[in-house]
């Protein structure tokens, strides 16, 4: 059984229990009259590398990372700072994460939000429009292909945007395949927890220019942005590097500032 299996079969439980609390019905309709999504693929499409700034309070790999008493203070800090998207790990049991951070986040900032978590049931998908999420990562290597297929229609038939998650060049086939209009090539592997920074240079130079191409995981500062930024990346999604951060609002404004250098190359348009 690898990291990742595991995470998702706590994951089925924790939903499973969610949804014999609430029925699908009922978060359906909740989701039905939250206010409408935000644009992130517009937002993720303008100049300059974007950043996607997270909400991260511990990980399998790392452990605690910070406390993030007020998730919503967190996330006005990353707005202030220039995050074109801001990230909230919602799932419990590894990260330390709850729907009730995404709802904080949410009606703390206007920037699109993101609702990471490990998707592998329409009820998720549901249950994110319903705490305001505008994107929902989807995990290639977690899901079927048929899975995909169907969680992609889901989340864009209720007006969000899916970022999907891939590791490996086969994964990036099937994120293509299931019409991805933004991958997420993340350098740590999910199976092992490993990173390697070479994924994404190995991963994007494949990926049609018309897909916003998101570099996930390792980046510490500007220095990695920019290498991400070589290789193709339309923005970069930051976890532990801002979590742990003295002044989170300047550290996103530094990787904002870095992303925003004219000699700095982005290939989308
Ligand atoms: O903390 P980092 O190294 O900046 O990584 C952030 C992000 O890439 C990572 O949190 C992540 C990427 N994909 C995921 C899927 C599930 C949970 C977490 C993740």
């Amino acid at each position: 059984m690898t990291v990742l299996d595991d995470i998702v079969a706590g994951v089925r439980e924790d939903v499973a229990a969610r949804e014999a609390a609430t029925p699908l019905a009922e978060v359906r309709a909740a989701a039905r009259d939250a206010r409408p999504a935000r644009d992130a693929l517009a937002a993720l499409r303008e100049p300059g590398v974007g950043v996607i700034a997270e909400v991260k309070r511990r990980s399998p790999s790392k452990g605690a990372l910070a406390d993030i008493p007020d998730p919503a203070v967190l996330a006005a800090q990353y707005a202030a700072g220039g995050a074109r998207v801001i990230s909230v790990l919602t799932e419990r049991r590894r990260f330390g994460g709850s729907h009730a951070d995404l709802a904080a986040v949410r009606a703390a900032v206007d920037v699109p939000v993101l609702c990471k978590d490990f998707v592998v049931s329409s009820y998720q998908v549901h249950e994110a429009r319903a705490h305001g999420a505008d994107v929902v990562l989807l995990i290639v290597a977690a899901l079927e292909q048929n899975a995909l297929l169907g969680l992609l229609e889901r989340v864009e038939s209720l007006g969000m945007t899916a970022l999907v998650e891939v590791h490996t060049e086969a994964e990036a086939d099937r994120a293509l395949a299931a019409g991805a209009s933004v991958i997420g090539v993340n350098a740590r592997d999910l199976t092992t927890l490993d990173v390697d920074l070479g994924t994404f240079e190995r991963i994007a130079p494949g990926l049609p220019s018309g897909v916003v191409k998101v570099a996930e995981s390792g980046v510490r500062g500007p220095r990695e942005l920019i290498a991400y930024a070589g290789a193709g990346a339309d923005a970069v999604l930051v976890g532990e590097g801002l979590v742990t951060a003295g002044d989170p609002r300047q550290a996103v404004a530094d990787l904002v500032t870095a992303g925003s250098h004219p000699a700095v190359p982005r290939t989308t348009r």
